[in-house]
């Protein structure tokens, strides 16, 4: 059975990234950039009050001054400052000519034009200033190709002097569940149906990514309906199904693929849950055939679809990060398959592993963290502390 890492490997190698396309920075959050941020502009682009109070020369100290005007952000003075005067300044202002410090308000008392200390004044020439360029100058590489923009990231390309960005496509996913026992959620079921949880699960999975979504909806186990299901997804990038992986009568996802032209890259992997995984293609889109047991559609989700779409959308390590545990944990001894157990890791200690059994759903709900227990190899190093995944971003 082909390993994980293997298999990872070839899902990715199935499909090159998607065109970039630009996109205004607002729509921005959670793509992965096909450019480095460079700045277009220096910031601070001069000399700046980081208070609100005086402008003052360190070496007036301790005054009084006359004060001579005003700088506010946006409304800088534009005369010189001389000895012996200050200017009225607020946070964010440019520093006038001739001034070196900051005296905050709180430590000033104004009588007309007249200011006088009050209390400590600024302890160094220098003080309370913003110097230009003391964020970024202009053709500083603010961001990498291909990092994930978050809210800062979006909040620096701007200040950088950004209004779009050219980031990486929209992978468009379109989701089936097979099986005649499902109902759609909130429909009630009878002790031969249950509610079709998988699709849900792998939308919210997918929600912090850049990607369209197309719930197809509940397919039954019939070949000739497995297969029109399928058909209709052409225009998708990822067709993703779940259930009827496996080897049973009833399982047609292979079949239905088989029947219409895709070519299957691989099918079974050797891992718990999740074996019964296929990949391939279908025309132009990739076909990702999830097991049904929902915690097997989870652990695959997580290791195979997730990297898929972030591949597609332009990242660079599609991969989730590996974490370590800071103490061993007794797992039982490994397997032909690497197995990931449902559990819950506080910081970086084991508190909690759950229920084995792919069908189990409640494990998904408290689970924090998939604990790795890799397959066997017959040289395993003996102390090696145990390797998890986070499933919270
Ligand atoms: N003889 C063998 N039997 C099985 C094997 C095997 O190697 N030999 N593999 C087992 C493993 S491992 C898994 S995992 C499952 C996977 O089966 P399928 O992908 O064919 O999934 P189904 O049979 O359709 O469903 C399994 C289970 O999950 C429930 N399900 C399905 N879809 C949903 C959904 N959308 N929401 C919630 N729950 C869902 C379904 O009702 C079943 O209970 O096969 C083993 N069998
Ligand atoms: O490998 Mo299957 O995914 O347990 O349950």
């Amino acid at each position: 059975m082909l390993k994980v890492e293997e298999a990872q490997a070839r899902l990715v190698a199935l499909a090159d990234p998607l065109a970039p396309v630009s996109r205004p920075v607002a729509a921005c959050a959670g793509h992965y950039l096909a450019e480095p941020v460079i700045a277009q502009r220096t910031q601070p682009a001069a000399d700046l009050s980081a208070m609100d109070g005086y402008a003052i020369r360190f070496a007036d100290l301790p005054g009084p001054w006359r004060v001579i005007g005003e700088s506010a952000a946006g409304r800088p003075f534009s005369g010189d400052m001389g000895p012996g005067e200050a200017v009225r300044i607020f946070t964010g202002a440019h520093l006038p000519m001739g001034a070196d410090s900051i005296l905050i308000q709180e430590e000033a008392s104004r009588d007309g034009a007249i200011m006088a200390l009050t209390g400590e004044g600024p302890p160094e020439t220098g003080a309370h200033i913003r110097r230009k360029g003391s964020d970024f100058s202009k053709g500083d590489a603010l961001l990498a190709m291909g990092e994930k923009l978050n809210a800062g990231g979006i909040a620096a390309a701007v200040m950088a002097g950004y209004g779009a960005l050219n980031v990486g496509g929209r992978p468009k996913i379109s989701i089936i569940a097979t099986g005649d026992e499902l109902r759609p959620a909130g429909v009630a079921c009878d002790d031969v149906h249950i509610p079709s949880s998988n699709s849900v699960m792998l939308t919210a999975m997918l929600a912090s990514l850049p990607c369209d979504i197309d719930d197809r909806g509940i397919v039954a186990d019939r070949l000739d309906d497995v297969e029109a299901m399928l058909r209709s997804c052409s225009g998708s990038d990822i067709i993703v199904t779940s259930g009827g992986a496996s080897v049973g009568d009833h399982d047609l996802v292979l079949p239905a693929l088989q029947n219409i032209g895709a070519t299957i890259d691989f099918w079974k992997v050797a891992m718990r849950p999740g074996k019964p995984l296929m990949a391939g293609r279908i025309g132009a889109s990739i076909v990702l055939g999830l097991p049904g047991n929902p915690s097997s559609a989870f652990v695959t989700a997580f290791l195979f679809l997730l990297p898929l779409v972030r591949h597609l959308a332009g990242c660079k390590a599609p991969f989730p990060e590996v974490f370590t545990l800071r103490d061993t944990c007794d797992l039982p001894p490994p397997g032909a398959r690497t197995e990931y157990f449902r559990a819950k890791i506080t910081n970086s200690y084991l508190t909690d592993i759950y229920g084995r059994d792919s069908g189990l759903i409640t494990p998904l709900s408290q689970a924090n963290a998939l604990l790795i227990n890799p397959q066997k190899t017959g040289d395993e190093a003996s102390a090696e502390l145990t390797k998890y995944y986070h499933l919270l971003d």
